[in-house]
């Protein structure tokens, strides 16, 4: 027995599963396609209105898809209706990996969780995660740098330096080694599952992640900043509100923290990954957005009636 008997919404099939329509769902696969929220929230109430109207019980995805994308067309959003399909062709059809790198602080987690909610990505992974991963198999008198953060990484460096090197630079990029290790693991999985996943944290640092992944069409690459050392700080004191992170701790390295932010930056323009700016949150969400959307579209065969 299926749904439509347990509830009076509609039901929207696939090929392996069915589920209520739910206005949130197609809202937020508008959104990804570029709608305001709003704008994005109120079509989708149409479209349940007028399928209700019609007494439709039980409706395909395709089909679903199908009347959304003419929808919109009727509506002149047409640039909104190719994007929208281009979107629901590439999920289909590809894992999608983004990697969202940015300097402690600087709005990686908050973006990426945004991002997937955007684009109906399940899963979101930060590199302090892997990182904890990767200290239980590799031991602190191998790596000592691997228990320190990212900006305290270079006390543990116990090796003499070149005269003219950055100490602080050095030990965040030997501490970011090992990471990268569990972050390529993450990244052969999701391609293995054919899963989409998105992964965010400072330790996504452009030229250290092997060409082989980078250079794949459906991983994307994606470095956030914030320019203002002001905002930076503000950032901590926001977050400590919520979390058990004090910003006591990030404020005392705050200097190495804006030079690692400098340095992935500087990494990201030589390696032609993108930077962005994240002062508003929407702002950088649409961004993120379309520089993966212009990315995506070389993906997509374009087989119109693919829906
Ligand atoms: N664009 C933004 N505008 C305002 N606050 C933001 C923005 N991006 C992130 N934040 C806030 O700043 C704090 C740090 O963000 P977070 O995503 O945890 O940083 P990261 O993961 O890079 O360390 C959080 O409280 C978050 O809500
Ligand atoms: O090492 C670091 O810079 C941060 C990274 O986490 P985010 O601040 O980027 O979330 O982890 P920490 O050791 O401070 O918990």
């Amino acid at each position: 027995m299926g749904f439509e008997y347990l509830t009076n919404q509609i039901i929207v099939k696939d090929k392996d599963y069915e589920m209520p329509f739910s206005k949130g769902i197609l809202a937020r696969s508008l959104t990804a396609a570029g709608l305001k929220p709003s704008i994005a929230y109120s079509i989708a109430r149409e479209i349940e209105g007028m399928l209700k109207d019609e007494g439709v019980k039980v409706i395909s995805k395709d089909e679903l898809r199908r009347r959304v994308y003419y929808y919109l067309i009727d509506k002149n959003y047409y640039h909104i209706a190719e994007k929208y399909l281009l979107w629901r062709r590439i999920l289909k059809k590809h894992p999608i990996i983004i990697l969202i790198g940015g300097a402690s602080g600087v709005g990686t987690s908050t973006i990426a969780f945004e991002i997937a909610s955007r684009l109906g990505i399940p899963s979101v992974i930060g590199t302090d995660s892997i990182r904890e991963v990767m200290r239980r198999s590799i031991s602190k008198d191998l790596v000592p740098m691997l228990y320190e953060s990212s900006y305290t990484a270079w006390k543990a460096i116990r090796t003499p330096l070149p005269e003219n090197c950055n100490i602080y630079i050095t030990g965040f990029e030997r501490h970011i080694e090992p990471v990268l290790i569990g972050v390529e693991g993450i990244i052969d999985r999701s391609l293995t599952e054919g899963l989409s996943v998105i992964i965010e944290g400072t330790h996504l640092v452009p030229g250290f992640i092997s060409e082989k992944y980078t250079t794949m069409p459906n991983i994307i690459f994606i470095v956030l900043s914030l320019s203002s050392e002001e905002l930076h700080k503000k950032r901590f004191s926001a977050r400590a509100r919520v979390s058990n992170r004090p910003m006591e701790r990030y404020l005392k390295h705050f200097k190495i923290i804006r030079m690692i932010n400098d340095y992935i930056v500087e990494q990201a323009k030589k390696n032609n990954v993108p930077v962005v700016e994240n002062v508003s949150i929407s702002q950088t969400v649409e961004k993120c957005l379309e520089i993966i959307t212009e990315r995506f579209m070389n993906l997509d065969d374009g087989n119109d009636d693919d829906f």
